[in-house]
Formats: C-alpha cells, structure tokens, sequence
C-alpha cells in the first residue's frame, strides 16, 4: 500500500498530476488525415478517434491488442433484495466468461479482442452501504491498485467492465453523491428490477446516501463508502492506462459511474476515455452528460460485462486502420480538392 502514509494518498498525488494530451502526435495526425483520400470531415466521428488516439497514445492511430477487462466483485446490498437475481451468479457468470458461454466472450470473438477477467474476493461481499461503507480505505486504495494490472500484459485499447449482481444499485449510490437530485432519478430496473423490488431499490439507494451524507465530498470516500470492489478496481485501471498512455472503453451505467468517481476528483481525468454505448439503462445518459461525453454507440443493450465498450471498439480499430491504411491523394493520383 501507500508508503506516504494513508493508503489513499498515492493515488490522490496520482490524480492530481495526470499526463496530458500529446500535441506533436496530434498535429502529425491531422497533417495526415488531411492528406488522405477521401472529403475532408467525411469519416465524421471516426476522424475524431483517430485523432483521440494519437493525442493519448503519442503515436500514430493504431490499435494492434485491444483488451476486454472485466472485474467482477459482490456486494452486501444485495441482501436487500433489490436485484431479480441471487448473488451467486456472479460467481457462476464468472465461470461462464472462463468457458467461453457469455455474451461478452462471442463479442470478442467476432472482433478479435482480448479478454481478462478478474474476480475480486467474491466470497467476501462488500459492506451493505446502508449502514457501513462498502470498503475499508485499506482495502478500496488495494483494489484500486489491484485494478492497475488490467494493463500488465500490455495493451493498446482498454475496454472495461464488470459483473456483480446488485451493482447498477451501487452506480445509482455513486451518481447521487456525485450528482445530487432524487433516488428516483438515478435509480433504474439493471437485470429486471420493478415493482416493489424496485421501490426497495430506491429507498435502499435514498437510505445510504443519507447514512453517509457527512462524508461525500471526496470522491474517494464516496467510493469506498458506497462502491464496491469491481467499481474501485475499474476505477484503478482507468488511472493506469493514463498513466501508461492507453486509451480507453467506458462501458454501461455501472462502468460510467466507476469513471465519474475519477472525473470528480480531477475534470481532465477521462479525457483518454470514450464511452463506448449508452445503456438501456434510463439513466445512464444522464450520467453520460454529466462527463460531457457523446457515447459512440446506442444499440438498446443493458447487459454489462464490458459488451457496449467491447463492441464499440470495433469502430475505434475502423478509425485506427482507415488513418493509418489510407492511401494520400499524392499516393493513389487523386485530384484534391484546390489542386485541380
Ligand atoms: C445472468 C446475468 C449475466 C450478466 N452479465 C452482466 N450482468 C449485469 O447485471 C448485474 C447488475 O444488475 P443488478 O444491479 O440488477 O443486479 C451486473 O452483474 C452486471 O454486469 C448480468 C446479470 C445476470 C443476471
Ligand atoms: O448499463 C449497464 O452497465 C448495466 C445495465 C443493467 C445491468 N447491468 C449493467
């Protein structure tokens, strides 16, 4: 752990002194992009992520092992009964991801990406937020670290996600500590919530901010207070991969919140962050707009397990290839526009 002495102290210097952009790649980038074949601005969105790519990599655009990390962690709220599920599976989803029978595992598949997952202390539940923090400082400041080696055996894209049955309830906690408005506005169905189950939902969110009011304007203290393990750890690797200069796929509502714990603590935190789909979630695009953000894809999913982040890196490996395989107008003898 830290040794400056508390355990978030690390990475409170860490957040504070984020490296930025890299302007020289950046220049270099759109010197090309203008060069290549095609309208200038035609690619739309896709020009852009090559040049997000260059500025947070310092290189040209390219994407040679994109990665899938999915944390996987369970929570004390869940005794609550504020989820359809039970939180053995979360377990026995973790199982599943190891013999290739999720959803997340034929995405990858189909697109070519890698994929690590992390199970954190599943038999050791969180804290239930509503009367106790979900996590001891020690152990949050250990997960987050732990969350870091998403990036050890290297990567060039960072997709992230997550598995614990109950945590689109955490999400929900974080964005209204964050956030401020009412339970109701954060609080949405996740796996199938409704009904009573989602009225305890909302009076279990209500309840645990309220139990921790005094202790919310760090974000830190709201993550360890109300997240859990798979938030913190997701919120560690977002860090690393800045650090490291890896860019990075936010996924749904539950990896959104994780990432807006970090932007609370520093505004540029997520600039080498796309979020890779809004979720059916309904608030999840409030969340989104909070970040300032425009996620790349829309496409009705509301599963988690990093599949919005996964499938959206699928469009940032276009953008990369079409930068860096395009041929010029010098190239390919194709009139530019002026030249004529
Ligand atoms: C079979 C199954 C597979 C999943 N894969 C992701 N989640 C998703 O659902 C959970 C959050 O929803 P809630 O807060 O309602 O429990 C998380 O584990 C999330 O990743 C799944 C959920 C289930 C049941
Ligand atoms: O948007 C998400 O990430 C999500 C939605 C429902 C269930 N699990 C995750």
């Amino acid at each position: 752990m830290s040794v400056t002495g508390l355990p978030f102290d690390d990475f409170r210097v860490l957040l504070r002194d984020l490296p930025g952009p890299d302007s020289q790649a950046l220049v270099t980038a759109r010197d090309r992009d203008r060069q290549l074949t095609k309208p200038p601005g035609s690619l739309g969105r896709l020009e852009e992520i090559a040049m997000w790519l260059a500025a947070w990599t310092g290189r040209a655009p390219a994407v040679n092992r994109p990665l899938v990390a999915i944390f996987a962690g369970n929570h004390g709220v869940a005794r609550h009964g504020i989820t359809p599920f039970p939180a053995s599976v979360t377990q026995q989803m973790v199982e599943n991801f190891a013999a290739g029978g999720a959803a997340i595992n034929q995405i990858c598949a189909a697109n070519d990406l890698g994929l690590k997952i992390f199970d954190l202390a599943l038999d050791y539940p969180t804290g239930d937020i509503t009367i106790e923090p979900a996590l001891s400082e020690r152990d949050c400041a250990a997960t987050m670290a732990f969350g870091m080696e998403a990036i050890a055996g290297g990567t060039d894209l960072l997709c992230l996600g997550e598995m614990g049955i109950g945590n689109t309830t955490i999400a929900a906690a974080i964005n209204l500590a964050l956030y401020g408005g009412t339970a109701e506005d954060w609080v949405g169905p996740g796996t199938g919530s409704q009904g009573e189950m989602l009225a305890r939902k909302i009076a279990v969110v209500k309840q645990a901010v309220e139990f921790h009011r005094e202790h919310l304007s760090d974000p830190l203290e709201v993550m360890r207070r109300l997240g859990g393990r798979e938030i913190a750890a997701m919120a560690g690797a977002i860090l690393a991969a800045r650090v490291e200069r890896i860019p990075v796929l936010i996924d749904g509502y539950v990896a959104t919140a994780a990432a807006a714990l970090l932007k609370a603590a520093n505004p540029s935190a997520l600039d080498h962050c796309l979020i890779g789909h809004v979720s059916a979630e309904p608030a999840h695009m409030r969340a989104i707009d909070k970040l300032g953000k425009t996620p790349l894809l829309a496409l009705g999913m509301r599963l988690g397990e990093g599949t919005g982040a996964a499938l959206a890196a699928s469009i940032v490996k276009s953008a990369a290839a079409c930068h860096s395989g395009m041929a010029t107008f010098e190239q390919a003898g194709v009139t530019n526009a002026g030249t004529h």
